[in-house]
This record gives structure tokens, C-alpha cells and sequence, in this order.
């Protein structure tokens, strides 16, 4: 479903990812961590088309994401970091503008499948710019998912949700991948990687330290934090 190539993007003389390769297959979920600034955000925004490498490439669903961003973006879903709705639409009219412009059917059961899944259907008709963070992170869930898209890619999921939220989130992202859909998001929440992800890549200073199943870990008997932690203080040292 991935395919990244030498993957390299600088910012002026700061080279946020550094020649990074990796796949994602299809039915995985694949968790990018990284302290903050290490590059999680720029390589998702790499992989969905919406700033260009500066070498390198990513086929994203069979698709070039720089030569193609438009044809990825209607493919995947995608929930940016701090991304919010827009203020002056309501929630419900927010879902029914995302559903417009992807031509999907059925609108009304989409909406209200999210509505009912993520329990927010009493802010259906608030404006965006008057609901919590939380439920705006709701609302920009649902919409990557309103078409069911086969990818899914998403930074920080689970960031402004309450623990019964991020519950039924981590739940769905376990069944949405048990039905052959596959994620990549990112995280710096060690736990939520080690619970739900299969395969993990740590990435510090624009590079990936590791990469590799978490049953590895688990099945070493270490801890994802201590792993994490040597990893990244041993690269900072190096
Ligand atoms: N538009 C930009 N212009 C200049 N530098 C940028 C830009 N976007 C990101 N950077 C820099 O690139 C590096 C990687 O940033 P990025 O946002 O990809 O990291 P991140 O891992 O997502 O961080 P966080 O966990 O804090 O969100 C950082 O040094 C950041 O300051």
C-alpha cells in the first residue's frame, strides 16, 4: 500500500526526513514514532501528496504522491495534524460536504454510523468553530473514514480524545485493519503503539533507527519505552 523510496525532504538547510525507506503492506498497522521535530508530520504530508520530496519518492496505492497527489487524496483517508473543521459549517453539514465532494451514496447512514460510533451525534447541527477540541477530532476522524477508504493516514489519532474515546478508536482501527484495511499514522504515545500497532518504525533527526514488528519486542520481553528511549538517546549521543 506503501512504498517509499530514499524519502528526503529539507526545509532551507534543515533536512526534517532523511532518505527514508519502508513499506506498508496491505492489512497492517503501522505506527511512525518519534519525539517532537523528528519528522512524523512532514513524512505523512510527503505520503498524501501535500508537499512534494525533495528526493526520493512515495508510491502511495499504486499511485506517485508527487506526480499524483490529487488521485492519492481521493483514495486515502487522511486526518492532518491540528487540522480543523471548518468554523462555519456545522458538524453535520461538514460530513455532508466531505460526502459531496467524494460522490459517495447512502449519506445519511454514513453520517449517522460516525455520529453513533464516536457518540457525538447531539452536535450534529453545532458550528465547528463552538465544538470542543475533542469533538472536533472526532469529526475529522470521521471524515477520513465516511468513504472507507482501503488506506488510511493519520497523524497523532488519538491526541485531544478522553480514554473511553481513544478506547473505541483503538477498537476500530483494530477491526478496520482485521477487515483488510490498512493504517500508518504517528504517534509519540509509546503505549498506544505497543497496544494496537503491528509493526512500529522509530524516527529521530529525519531518520528511521528501527523498524519492525512489535511482537519482537514484546517477545524480547522489553518494554516499547525502553526501547524507544536507548534508541533515540543513543542516536542524540551519536
Ligand atoms: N514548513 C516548514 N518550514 C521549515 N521547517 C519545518 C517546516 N515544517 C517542519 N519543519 C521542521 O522540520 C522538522 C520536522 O518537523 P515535523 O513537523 O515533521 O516533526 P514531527 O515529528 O511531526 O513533530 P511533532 O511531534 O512535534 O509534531 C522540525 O525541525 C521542524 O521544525
Amino acid at each position: 500500500m506503501i512504498e517509499a523510496t530514499e524519502l528526503t525532504k529539507n526545509y532551507g538547510n534543515v533536512t526534517a526526513v532523511n532518505r527514508v525507506s519502508f513499506s506498508v503492506a496491505e492489512g497492517e498497522l503501522f505506527g511512525l514514532l518519534g519525539p517532537n521535530g523528528s519528522g512524523k508530520t512532514t513524512m505523512i504530508r510527503m505520503l498524501t501528496g501535500q508537499i512534494p520530496p525533495t528526493s526520493g519518492s512515495a508510491r502511495v496505492m499504486g499511485l506517485d504522491a508527487a506526480k499524483d497527489p490529487i488521485g492519492v487524496r481521493g483514495l486515502v483517508g487522511i486526518i492532518p495534524e491540528q487540522e480543523t473543521p471548518p468554523s462555519f459549517l456545522t458538524a453535520e453539514e461538514y460530513l455532508r460536504f466531505v460526502a459531496s465532494i467524494r460522490n459517495l451514496d447512502s449519506v445519511d447512514e454514513r453520517c449517522d454510523r460516525w455520529f453513533d460510533l464516536l457518540e457525538f451525534g447531539d452536535k450534529r447541527d453545532v458550528l465547528c468553530k463552538d465544538l470542543s477540541r475533542g469533538t472536533r477530532q472526532k469529526l475529522m476522524f470521521a471524515q477520513a473514514f465516511l468513504h472507507e477508504p482501503e488506506l488510511a493516514l493519520i497523524d497523532e489519532p488519538l491526541i485531544n480524545l478522553d480514554p473511553i474515546m481513544q478506547r473505541t478508536v483503538k477498537d476500530f482501527l483494530r477491526e478496520y485493519v482485521q477487515g483488510g484495511g490498512t493504517v500508518f499514522f504517528s504517534t509519540h504515545i509509546l503505549e498506544i503503539a505497543e497496544e494496537i500497532c503491528d509493526r512500529i518504525g522509530v524516527i529521530h533527526n529525519g531518520r528511521i533507527l528501527h523498524s519492525g514488528p512489535v511482537e519482537d519486542l514484546v517477545g524480547s520481553g522489553r518494554h516499547l519505552e525502553s526501547f524507544f528511549l536507548d534508541l533515540v538517546k543513543g542516536d542524540a549521543g551519536a
